[in-house]
């Protein structure tokens, strides 16, 4: 369970981007912005001519075939969003005429649309009016319903990507302008829905996870159980504790000058700043953040003094620098009291220094550069409603073994493991970072656990099933949270070669979750039928986890039982 980098700009680059413009506009081509305020006509004309050879220049070079686009990858979810959108025949049709790459306006054109739903990453989606031919534009901070003014800064197959302008007609319902609190929304790229109330954000949530399984899991819709509704984050600001504020090179050194003068490079004018912060929407530009009010508050009180302390030796880097804060505990000087630790919290801002934290009645020490959730109010919530599918409430008297063993592929510091080990006999965690491991087998004994009770190992996941002979498959709960590109192949043969009863798939990329359950639903049903398994896989429950409050990212579990 990643999650997006506050401000982290989406994938939106290769394969499919087909016309990726968004570099060059940004280093060369006047910056929309610019143009809008006081640009002459003459300007403007002259901005998109530069840019239209431009981008049949770079359209010549990434022409992409659509078989290029990973499957589940944004700009295969983009992908699917035009086709429901325009309709597969006005898609066929297109590609057929040849006209997919031709937008039917100028770049940096200036557009009003009326926006139909919202993408599964937070853009509005309309139709553009044109005459010519049909063509999707994605506008971010629009809502469905609403007429908004947008200006195209990028085109790929059959869509494009535009700023937000204007609302020209709000939706009244959804919108409330009065609920943003960051006075960074709509530059930042990090949160979409500062202007919904949170209902609102968690239905749009669910919807992102039924859409997810209708196109990515390729299940007849009688196997996809109704998704649940999205449990929500206790906090909905202050959550966030992990943020990576970063800014670009202060002096601009090509790396020529460097070999061929190996001469001092010149200083930074002294008293002069750069923005320090998140990327703008839709940019990797940066925008100058002076405090995020989604992450929690020890962060942001560090803030203010780490930028200072940038801006004052900013002529001492060479580089840009991507900056770490992480909310810890304090951690104490002698390793033995560090359960004793009060509970103040402190902001961790060296790379390579420790992080503490307390979820529930356990403790997590891990690398700060190393991979924790970010959102520590919804982990109890979170370990629970895993329980709670691993040993479902009412279960009594049933002919279902409850299991006493545990496989936690991908790992990471022990998360699951470690919170779940008062329910197991034996638990086996792997992970690939062996960073992680280290941290997961020292948080084993910084909870006191029984010695021998959990065991973590580093590797590639698909290696755990091999690792755990001794662990009965029908006695034995998988439970898997994977990177966003989800599980490989290997992996999820070796799931099913093993066949433990009850499969709970965490998830920060619903489309990937989506895919691999599809897989893993298909190839037992298909063993079944071959006659060469006696049960399959169902997908019990699906459901959402609002790890991000006021952005279009869902958290989503899987639960798989082998009936
Ligand atoms: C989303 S995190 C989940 C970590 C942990 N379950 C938690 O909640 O804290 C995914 C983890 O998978 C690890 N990982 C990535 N590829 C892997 C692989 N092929 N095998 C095992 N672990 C892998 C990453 O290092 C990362 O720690």
């Amino acid at each position: 369970m990643a999650g997006p980098k506050v401000g982290e700009k989406r994938e939106l680059s290769p394969p499919f981007s087909t016309l990726n413009l968004d570099k060059k506009r940004r280093s060369h081509s006047p910056r929309p912005e610019n143009l809008s305020v006081g640009a002459t006509k003459a300007q403007k004309k002259e901005a998109a001519q530069l840019s239209q050879k431009r981008q049949s220049k770079i359209a010549k070079k990434h022409k992409k075939k659509l078989t290029d686009i990973e499957p589940c990858s944004h700009d295969d979810v983009y992908w699917r969003e035009v086709i429901s959108l325009l309709g597969q025949d006005v898609v066929d049709t297109a590609i057929e005429e040849g006209t997919e790459l031709k937008a039917p306006f100028d770049f940096l054109e200036e557009l009003e649309l009326e926006i139909s739903r919202l993408s599964s990453n937070g853009e509005g989606l309309a139709i553009a009016p044109s005459p010519k031919r049909s063509w999707v534009v994605f506008v971010p901070f629009s809502l469905p319903g609403e007429k908004v003014k947008a200006r195209v800064y990028r085109n790929a197959r059959l869509h494009s990507f535009a700023d937000f302008l204007s609302v020209e007609r709000p939706n009244p319902v959804m919108r409330d302008m009065s609920r943003v609190r960051c006075k960074y929304f709509e530059k930042c790229g990090g949160c979409q829905y500062q202007m919904l109330s949170y209902e609102t954000q968690l239905d749009l949530k669910r919807d992102v996870v039924v859409r997810a399984y209708e196109t990515f899991s390729g299940l007849p819709s009688p196997l996809v159980p109704a998704v649940l509704p999205t449990a929500p984050s206790p906090l909905q600001y202050g959550y966030r504790t992990k943020i990576t504020p970063h800014f670009d090179a202060p002096v601009k050194v090509s790396r020529r000058d460097k070999q061929k003068a190996k001469q001092p490079i010149e200083p930074f004018p002294e008293g002069k700043t750069i923005p320090i912060g998140f990327n703008k929407v839709g940019t990797r530009e940066v925008l100058d953040i002076e405090e995020c009010l989604i992450a929690t508050p020890v962060i942001n009180e560090a803030l203010g003094p780490l930028r200072k302390s940038i801006l004052e030796k900013l002529h001492t880097y060479k580089r840009g620098v991507s900056l770490l804060l992480r909310d810890s505990l304090p951690i104490p000087a002698e390793a033995s009291d560090i359960a004793l630790t009060a509970e103040e919290h402190v902001c961790v801002t060296d790379h390579r220094g420790k992080v503490l934290e307390r979820v529930g009645d356990k403790l997590f020490q891990y690398n700060a550069s190393s991979f924790f959730q970010n959102n520590n109010a919804v982990l109890v919530p979170l370990v629970e409603y895993v329980r709670n599918a691993i040993f479902p409430p009412n279960t009594e008297g049933s002919a279902h073994t409850l299991p006493t063993h545990l496989v936690d592929a991908y790992c990471g510091a022990g998360l699951f493991s470690i919170m779940l080990s008062p329910y197991f006999k034996k638990i086996a965690g792997i992970e690939l970072s062996s960073e992680s491991i280290a941290a997961a087998t020292d948080n084993a004994e910084l909870n006191k656990l029984p010695p021998g009770r959990v065991t973590f190992r580093s590797g590639d996941a698909a290696h755990i099933f091999a690792a755990v002979p001794e662990f009965p498959p029908t006695e034995t709960a998988v439970i898997i949270d994977p990177p966003r590109k989800g599980c490989d192949e290997n992996f999820l043969g070796q799931l099913l070669e093993f066949r433990s009863t009850t499969v709970v798939y965490v998830s920060c990329n619903v489309h990937t979750q989506a895919r691999d359950v599809g897989i893993l639903l298909k190839k037992s049903m298909e063993e079944v039928e071959k006659g060469v398994k006696a049960g399959k896989y169902v997908l019990e429950s699906v459901r959402g986890f609002d790890l991000f409050p006021q952005t279009a990212h869902v958290e989503s579990v899987a639960v798989l039982r082998l009936v």
